[in-house]
């Protein structure tokens, strides 16, 4: 397990990272979010040892990480860095000795992950001769070449097309599956949630939720779809409610009072048939909007 405790990194007077604490544990897909300059990339290059840390420390296995550790992680760097006009191949093969391979076991998990990320074919081609999409997914062999004990990645799925998306999301449940920690930034907040098990949401430099991906849906606003034979438009005067929707006969709504949706139901029952009355449970976007905003 990975334990972030108390990270803290300024730059001249803005405080990037600001006291960050978090547990990336063992064998569970961990989701890093937040807004542009959250502070994501400036945690990540910290427990990579990339950056200098101010206050604050990183534990691998109950003790402070060292030098050693982390070179056995997968590190996935925003500014890439792998060279472009080496073959594709050679370049995977340089990587994975430096990592401490034998040549011929480096070729094989370089042909192999070729192989799985469609680009067998792409093997003896510069690096800058292929799309944006498919060097991303040599950086993220890169990573992944030498059996790494941790994986960091910052946005790996940023650039990829949904077949890249699936097989790079295959690969990241494969490798937490056998019980790596696995922390990744990203945008895309459909992908966190249909993928990971816990979430670490960050906003200005502070970590402002942390937690199963269920949990804080469960935490979220109360929700009903409200589905009617006519018109719906007078839950706005219900009170207790916040209405988030109403198109014709349905309505979405938000309850903000206890027992408000008892009262809307009743209401709605004295006024005609109802079709559907149903707990909506919010989707992670609205989670995290709302917890963005505090
Ligand atoms: N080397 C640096 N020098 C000065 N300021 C920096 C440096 N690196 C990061 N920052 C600042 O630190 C803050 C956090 O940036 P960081 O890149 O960590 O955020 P992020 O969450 O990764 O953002 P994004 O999602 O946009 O990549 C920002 O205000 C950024 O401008």
């Amino acid at each position: 397990m990975l334990e972030i405790e108390g990270l803290t990194r300024r730059f001249g007077d803005v405080t990037a990272v600001d006291d960050v604490s978090f547990d990336v544990r063992d064998g569970i897909l961990t989701g890093f979010v937040g807004g542009n300059g959250a502070g994501k990339t400036t945690t990540m290059r910290m427990v990579m040892g990339v950056l200098g840390i101010d206050a604050g420390r990183v534990l691998w296995q109950g003790r402070p990480v060292t030098a050693a550790d982390q070179r056995r992680f997968g590190y996935m760097p925003e500014e890439r860095g792998l060279y472009p006009k080496q073959r594709v191949l050679d370049q995977l093969v340089y990587l994975a000795r430096l990592k401490g391979l034998p040549d011929a076991a480096a070729r094989r998990t370089a042909q192999e992950h070729l192989e799985r990320f469609g680009l067998a074919e792409r093997a003896e081609d510069r690096l800058q001769a292929l799309s944006l999409g498919n060097q991303q997914r040599v950086q993220i062999i890169a990573a992944l070449l030498h059996g790494p004990t941790a994986l960091v990645l910052d946005e790996p799925f940023s650039g990829l097309d949904p077949s890249a998306v699936d097989a790079m999301a295959d690969i990241l449940r494969e490798h937490a599956s056998t019980g790596v920690p696995v922390l990744f930034s990203s945008h895309q907040l459909d992908l966190v949630e249909r993928l990971c098990d816990r979430l670490v949401i960050l906003g200005h430099g502070r970590v402002v939720a942390v937690g199963g991906v269920d949990e804080l849906r469960a935490q979220g606003p109360v929700r009903y779809r409200l589905a009617l034979d006519r018109d719906a438009g007078w839950v706005r005067e219900v009170r207790g409610l916040h209405v988030v929707d109403v198109e014709g006969p349905v309505a979405l709504v938000e309850v903000v009072e206890d027992g408000a949706e008892q009262a809307l139901l009743r209401e709605a029952a004295g006024r005609g048939a109802v079709r559907e009355f149903t707990p909506v449970r919010p989707a992670l976007a609205d989670i995290y909007r709302e917890v963005a905003a505090r």
